[in-house]
């Protein structure tokens, strides 16, 4: 019998180092034979990354921000992540839902009761034999948690801000705080690396709490890359 599906997420805020090690991670499922489909939020799909350069680039209010990043989760959901876990893949996903908590609520201040009502249409109804109440949700959530200051070194020169990273380190800190405030509420969910750490020593703390769930059989080579 195929294994069943497992849906992970990368959070934390921007430069704290999550898109240097999910490729690695990927390598690490496929080498202990598992079938693993690498994505990113928002976008995923055509639909999805064509949502991503709107909200990414375009001036818009919070409220028109958080209905395209839940239309581009639904479409992305419907079509990428459910399909991908019927199959029994490894979902490894570039943000999810706690982004939008922790960047449009925490950091834009915008309402979380909203959120969540935006959150239960999105996500609801696709969990095979469970009810419309019943939401999609990762398994686990690794959280890169970094100090703004130290993320925005790393981000300095790095590449081009888009519409997030040109927010001051003030907007960083809240967002920081709301991932914080998340994982306290869900604290058997997340996964806290403490990203300040160099790559060699991210990658440890990131493959031995896979391993510490059964879901890596034993601690995996360093990538070249982040040795
Ligand atoms: N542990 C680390 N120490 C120092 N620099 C890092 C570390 N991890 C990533 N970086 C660098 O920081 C920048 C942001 O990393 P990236 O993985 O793109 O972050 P994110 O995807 O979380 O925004 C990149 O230039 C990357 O090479
Ligand atoms: C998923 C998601 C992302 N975002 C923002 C956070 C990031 O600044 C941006 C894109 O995320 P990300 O893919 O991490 O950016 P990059 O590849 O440039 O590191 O979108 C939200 O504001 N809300 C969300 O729900």
């Amino acid at each position: 019998m195929s294994r069943p599906g497992l849906f992970i997420t990368f959070e934390g805020i921007d430069g704290a180092g999550k898109s240097s090690h999910i490729e690695g991670l990927a390598a690490a499922f496929r080498a202990q034979g598992r079938t693993v489909t690498v994505s990113r939020e928002p976008g995923g799909t055509p639909l999805a990354e064509k949502l991503r350069q709107m909200v990414l680039n375009d001036a818009m209010d919070p409220l028109t921000e958080s209905l395209l990043i839940f239309a581009a989760r639904r479409d992305h959901l419907c079509n990428v992540i459910e399909p991908a876990l019927a199959r029994g893949d490894v979902v490894l996903c570039d943000r999810f839902t706690d982004a939008t908590f922790a960047y449009q609520g925490a950091g834009r201040g915008f309402d979380l009761m909203t959120l969540s009502t935006l959150e239960r249409m999105a996500q609801g109804g696709l969990v095979p034999g469970a009810g419309a109440g019943t939401l999609r949700n990762p398994d686990l959530t690794v959280w890169f948690d970094l100090e703004p200051e130290v993320a925005a070194e790393r981000l300095a020169g790095a590449r081009v801000p888009d519409r997030f990273e040109a927010q001051p380190v003030e907007f960083f800190r809240r967002v920081a705080q709301g991932y914080a405030d998340r994982a306290a509420v869900e604290p058997a969910r997340f996964a806290r690396l403490d990203a300040a750490q160099d790559r060699h020593r991210v990658w440890q703390q990131l493959t031995s709490v896979f391993v510490r769930k059964g879901w890596l059989s034993i601690m995996v080579p360093t990538p070249k890359d982040l040795a």
